[in-house]
């Protein structure tokens, strides 16, 4: 299978299937003298992995990363990370009947029209699970980031059609809320939607939005990997993300040239900044030194388990009710996956910006 590889220089491949031994990642391009622990990298999964409130699935997995490679004496060698968890909760008999059916909305059918042959179990490597092994590798981007004073930081901005209220949001108190969410009475309403919905047995959607700050102006490769493409494609590929936009995305097609434009001032300190930001930190495909702003749309859960029409491996039409352990919004289990595609990304054209200017490259290698 290809595609399992993301990023040029700073690059991760991710390996596992939800009912397999494990999950993990492989990290190649991490430069040595990183400091790197187990526990670090747990503190990142922890806060993706599954049971731990009553809106996740009731799959219980202690998630516990162990580094194989590429860390020695606490600190990065340059050589290949690679990271593990092992699968210890899976219960693949709810999966006896999907073997021979399609969920609606899940990625079984295509699945089995691009190979033939599927593991059915948990959705294999189409899991929600598969974003161990992204996480843990943005973990690792998370910490060169840190070191560079750049920080990304990412909150659920709605679920289903509630969202929260900016002034009364404060992106540090996301943690108390169980859907991630920064203002908490916007909370509270959302978790009343969440469980009249899961009442009837109904799976609910949603907005995750990432604010990365301190990013220096310069960075971005155009025209094929400009900074907002390959956020994008890094982002659209978790599982169950649909859209993704940068500053004011969407909305901009509706404005004038004059509201959209931000504009240049020099403060008193003759840095440069802007006015407002429309752009989300982008133009041209480089980073311009503001925050950069994105924001993902994220279905509502496939697995349902209401009634449903589907079809079979024999072409039959047929009705389903699905078994076993589903989370009922994936939206405030996927913000830490969104940072740290993010991160990964980030990280990977700040190492390729480094070879952008004869004069820089010169400073580095003169004699
Ligand atoms: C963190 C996370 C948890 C998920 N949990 C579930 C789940 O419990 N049940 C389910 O049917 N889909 C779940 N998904 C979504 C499926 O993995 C996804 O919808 C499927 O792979 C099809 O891909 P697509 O939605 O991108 O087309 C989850 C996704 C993520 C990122
Ligand atoms: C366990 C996780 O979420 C899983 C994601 C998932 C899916 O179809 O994406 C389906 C369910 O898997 P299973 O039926 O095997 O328990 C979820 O529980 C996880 O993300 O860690």
């Amino acid at each position: 299978m290809s595609g399992s590889v993301f990023g040029t220089i700073f690059k991760i491949s991710t390996w596992g299937e939800s009912h397999g031994q494990g999950i993990g990642v492989v990290v190649d391009g991490c430069p040595s003298g990183l400091r790197l622990d187990e526990e670090y990298i747990q503190t990142y999964l922890n806060r993706r992995k599954p049971g731990q409130t009553k809106y996740s699935t009731p799959r219980k997995e202690a998630d516990k990363v162990s580094i194989l490679s590429g860390v020695f004496e606490g600190k990065t060698t340059g050589t290949p990370i690679s990271l593990i968890v092992y699968n210890e909760n899976q219960r693949s008999g709810d999966y006896s009947k999907i073997a021979s059916y399609y969920r609606p909305g899940h990625a079984d059918y295509t699945f089995d029209q691009k190979y033939g042959f599927r593991d059915y179990r948990g959705g294999g490597r189409s899991s929600g699970r598969e974003t161990i092994g992204r996480v843990a590798a943005g973990a690792i981007a998370c910490a060169i980031l840190k070191d560079l004073g750049i920080e990304v930081r990412a909150f659920t901005r709605s679920i289903g059609p509630i969202s929260i209220n900016e002034e009364q949001a404060s992106i540090d108190q996301a943690y108390l809320s169980p859907l991630y969410m920064p203002d908490l009475k916007a909370s509270k309403e959302a978790e009343d939607y969440l469980l009249e919905q899961m009442n009837q047995h109904n799976s609910v959607g949603g907005i995750i939005e990432c604010i990365v700050t301190g990013m220096p102006a310069g960075i971005g490769e155009p025209v094929f990997d400009k900074l907002d493409a390959s956020l994008s494609k890094a982002v659209m590929s978790i599982g169950a993300v649909k859209g993704v936009e940068i500053g004011d995305g969407f909305q901009c097609a509706m404005k004038l040239g004059s509201e959209n434009n931000d504009s240049f001032l020099v403060l008193d300190d003759a840095k440069v900044s802007k006015a407002s930001n429309h752009a989300g930190g982008i133009l041209g495909g480089i980073s311009d030194g503001s925050d950069i702003i994105l924001r993902a749309a994220i279905k509502p859960t496939p697995s349902i388990f209401r009634t449903q029409n589907t079809i079979n491996q024999n072409k039959e039409n047929i009705e389903i009710q699905i078994q076993g352990r589903h989370d009922p919004v994936i939206v405030p289990r996927a913000v830490v996956v969104v940072e740290a595609m993010v991160a990964i990304t980030l990280v990977d054209q700040l190492f390729m910006g480094m070879a952008s200017r004869m004069d820089r490259i010169k400073e580095f290698y003169k004699k």
